[in-house]
């Protein structure tokens, strides 16, 4: 058994506090920025689970950052009030009417939803989009795309005021233009960009599958940029992992030390990832 797939279950395994204590202090004062995805997100008994991880991850020091999606949650709000909605490459084509849905359901029911979570966890939770503190300005992405936001300036000076305050920063991928316009930013390209601000330690891309696969469909555990471009030229890493690669490499390029993509619906997936030998996914380490 590779190293990365190894026991997925640490909680259960009852590590000795001396095992796990090198990894403790390996993450002290980290910040590690966790992309949670609408797909990652399950039912109430998961969204319990990852809560409780993120209010453990900080009382052992570390800084956890949730940057959360919610694309399908706003698609059955768009079906519900009949608005059509398209993605061109994995991005909503967003008019003025789909960004006030947008808006609406991922600063309010999903943002105060994960907030919620980690509060009754026992932790800090302040709940925040790119718009707040002026977190995130945008460009425009792609004209043609409407209101999809491109982060241009990011000033992630509120999100060491809560590290200092011992909050949980969760954020809502919006952000505003220079002309006072909402932009819709893809949840995983906003969680590179305000990792890549705060030149993370880690960054965790939360999906529905286990990581990269390979053309026979094995999960790649260590993963270099060169192989990210070759699998994508031939058509290996498709679809909604695009986006994610991109945003590995771009985020490992502004700074961050390293990007995991795993499977938000195992248990426990952050902390495996970051406190256990074996960790879990696919990694992408700078340099
Ligand atoms: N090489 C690959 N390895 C793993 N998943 C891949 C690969 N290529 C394409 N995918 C697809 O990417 C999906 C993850 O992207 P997406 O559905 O957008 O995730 P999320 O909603 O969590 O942001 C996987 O469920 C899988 O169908
Ligand atoms: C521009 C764009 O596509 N924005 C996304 C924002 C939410 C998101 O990214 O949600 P997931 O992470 O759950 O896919 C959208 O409108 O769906």
């Amino acid at each position: 058994m590779k190293k990365r797939d190894m026991n997925r279950d640490w909680i259960a395994t009852a590590r000795t506090l001396s095992e796990a204590l090198p990894y403790l202090q390996r993450y002290d004062d980290a910040i590690v920025v966790i992309k949670f995805g609408g797909h990652a997100m399950g039912d109430d008994d998961a969204m319990e689970t990852f809560a409780r991880d993120i209010v453990l991850m900080r009382q052992v020091g570390v800084n956890p950052v949730i940057v959360h999606g919610g694309g399908p949650m706003i698609n059955e709000m768009l079906d519900k009030l009949a608005i059509k909605s398209e993605f061109v490459n994995g991005k909503r084509v967003t008019d003025a009417a789909t960004m006030e849905v947008v808006e609406m359901v991922l600063s309010g029911r999903v943002n105060k939803r994960i907030v919620q979570a980690i509060n009754a966890q026992g932790g800090r939770a302040v709940g925040l989009s790119g718009k707040d503190a002026n977190l995130v300005m945008c460009d425009p992405a792609d004209p043609a795309l409407g209101f999809v936001g491109a982060p241009n300036r990011i000033d992630p000076g509120i999100l060491h005021t809560l590290f200092r305050d011992d909050a949980i920063p969760v954020i809502a991928p919006l952000g505003a233009g220079d002309n006072g316009e909402t932009f819709n930013i893809n949840g995983d390209t906003m969680a590179g960009a305000i990792a890549a601000a705060l030149k993370a330690d880690r960054l965790l891309l939360l999906t529905d599958v286990d990581g990269v696969r390979d053309a026979s469909g094995e999960v790649v555990t260590e993963l270099t940029a060169d192989q990210i471009r070759a699998m994508t030229t031939d058509g290996t890493i498709a679809g909604g992992m695009i986006p994610k690669t991109e945003t590995a490499l771009a985020a490992i390029e502004g700074g961050v030390r390293a990007v995991v993509i795993l499977d938000g619906r195992a248990p426990n997936a952050p902390l495996l990832e970051l406190f256990t030998d074996h960790g879990a996914g696919s990694i992408i380490r700078r340099g």
